[in-house]
């Protein structure tokens, strides 16, 4: 076509038109990561073509959380619901106003059903995952998984995460005897690693006995993304497909995804031949596979069977949600009651108190009344949470719901954050917003904030749907180290408050949560 327009204009040659039409490219391109949210009245955080509004986001230099509370302060500075910003070439709207994020998360659900996280149903069936998948398929597995988190299936897998606390207990005497500083995220980790192992796999991961068990190695190996992985999931999440069929980026480690499925594919075909009964998540999806309901359940949990192909899928994203996101903030919890032994020692006057009224065991019951423990979790997941910031992506053209000059459509496809780490640091929820103190966590201090002013586990329907498990898992392990040892900063280790790494998809600080551990 170039050809044929240069030859109807003899003046100009084939390589004028060429420039010219690279030139307008160019142009139009640079228009598009410049100026798409300030045609639209909404304050923008200019962008550089190709890289968008941050070098560092781009080339994942710092924490993302650390930087959408720059853009996030300046749209609270100027008293704007929103701050539209450029993620490589695209443009994404980070909701700030509390309202905004209401519509987004909750309210206005259906025009945010999605994540915009790429996955291979086919190629990849270990991404076709309840975190990944959207639209109908996403409701109608949400509506079969929910039941097996309610609160008398938890108490019932309670003895399986009690029993991986007390091998913690084990290994934490065995280190502290030998007076080295000790890594708690790696020892947590453990610990998280087979409590999932155990209840979502049904298998003993053997991670606090053997850390090199081959649980553990291919654990660690699934949470360890490639930079050019998380590159393309941050930046470019539209050109994953591209990227798997020319630089060879899959969704998944191939070695990870065949040991996690065969682990899991083994255990099922167990259980389904022996009708053993382990009331863990095996059991629950089991029944689920077979009978479209689990059993004992009432009417509305029978919402129909799931796809074999993907139901390990389903406790794969239970160890990947739930093992990291879990040992993380066990570690910075363990960090911040080293620094702060006022909190530490109220926190286990709280255990012993507990616990004597429960002879002496940290039971499901008694894990109720550890209402400052949760205060201190809580505090610690405000500060240091999971994922810096949580992404919609527009499913249907959505009109916003804020005054600007003109009518400002966001288009399907489109993505949303909702930057978590920055509404957890606002001083106006917050007085002191860097300071540790579960303070913030008093029934009186939660009713004066707005509501989505602390999300640690998202909000709406797509909330985080292992919250109660992840919440008695880490109470357990937490009641066990207070109850006997007593943690102190590492002589000589100056990490606090601990940095943030830039790079992995869940939020992890810098030098392992080292401190010294004393036996009572
Ligand atoms: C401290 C522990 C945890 C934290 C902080 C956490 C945080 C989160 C967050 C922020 C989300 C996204 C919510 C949203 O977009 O609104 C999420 C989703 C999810 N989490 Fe967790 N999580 C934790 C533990 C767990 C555990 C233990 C499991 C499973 C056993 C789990 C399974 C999931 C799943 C499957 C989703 C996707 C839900 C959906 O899209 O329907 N998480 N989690």
């Amino acid at each position: 076509m170039l050809a044929a327009l240069a030859a109807v204009t003899p003046a100009v040659g084939l390589r004028e038109v060429l420039l010219a039409a690279t030139a307008l490219l160019i142009v139009s391109f640079y228009f598009k990561t410049t100026d798409f949210w300030s045609r639209r009245g909404i304050l923008q955080v200019k962008g550089l073509p190709i890289v968008g509004s941050s070098l560092r986001f781009y080339l994942q230099t710092e924490y993302r959380g650390h930087i959408l509370q720059r853009f996030y302060t300046q749209a609270r500075e100027k008293g704007e619901p929103c701050v539209g910003i450029y993620v490589g070439t695209s443009p994404v709207l980070v909701a700030v106003d509390q309202d905004l994020i209401r519509a987004v998360m909750v309210k206005d659900f259906p025009h945010f059903m999605g994540r915009g996280v790429p996955f291979d149903r086919k190629n990849e069936p270990l991404t076709a995952n309840l975190f990944n998948i959207e639209g109908n398929e996403w409701r109608s597995l949400r509506h079969k998984l929910t039941p097996t988190f309610t609160s008398g299936r938890m108490r019932a897998m309670f003895p399986l995460v009690s029993a991986c606390a007390e091998e913690m207990a084990a290994v934490l005497r065995a280190e502290a005897a030998s007076g080295e500083p000790v890594s708690m995220l790696d020892l947590i980790a453990r610990y998280t690693t087979d409590v999932i192992g155990t209840c979502a796999f049904g298998i003993q991961a053997n991670a606090l006995k053997d850390p090199r068990s081959e649980f553990r190695v291919l654990g660690k190996a699934a949470v360890n993304f490639s930079h050019l992985h998380t590159f393309f999931i941050n930046v470019m999440p539209h050109a994953v497909p591209v990227a798997k069929k020319y630089f060879n980026v899959g969704l998944m480690d191939k070695a990870v995804s065949k040991f996690f499925t065969r682990v899991f594919q083994e255990n099922f075909e167990f259980r389904q031949r022996s009708n053993a009964l382990r009331h863990d998540f095996v059991d629950l999806l089991l029944q689920i596979k077979t009978k479209g309901k689990l059993d004992g359940g009432d009417e509305k949990d029978s919402a129909g069977k799931i796809d074999d192909d993907i139901i390990p899928a389903q406790a794969f994203i239970f160890f990947l949600a739930g093992f990291e996101t879990s040992s993380g903030t066990l570690g910075n919890t363990m960090t911040e009651l080293a620094h702060n032994p006022d909190v530490q020692d109220k926190a286990r006057a709280e255990v012993q108190r507990v616990l004597a009224n429960h002879g002496g065991q940290i039971t499901y019951e008694a894990l109720h009344d550890l209402t400052y423990l949760e205060q201190v979790i809580e505090e610690t997941m405000r500060l240091y949470p999971a994922g810096s910031h949580m992404a919609r992506v527009v499913t249907e053209d959505y009109a916003l719901p804020i005054p600007t000059e003109k009518p400002a459509v966001l288009p399907k496809g489109m993505r949303v954050f909702i930057p978590t780490f920055a509404i957890h640091r606002d001083p106006e929820f917050y007085p002191e917003p860097d300071k540790f103190d579960p303070d913030n966590f008093t029934a009186e201090a939660k009713r004066a904030r707005p509501n989505y002013a602390y999300i640690p586990f998202g909000e709406g329907p797509r909330i985080c749907i292992g919250l109660r498990f992840a919440m008695m898992e880490m109470k357990v392990a937490l009641a066990t180290v207070l109850r006997g040892f007593r943690v102190e900063p590492a002589p000589g280790n100056k990490d606090y408050p601990p940095r943030f790494r830039p790079q992995p998809f869940i939020t992890q600080t810098c030098g392992g949560n080292i401190v010294h551990l004393l036996p009572l």
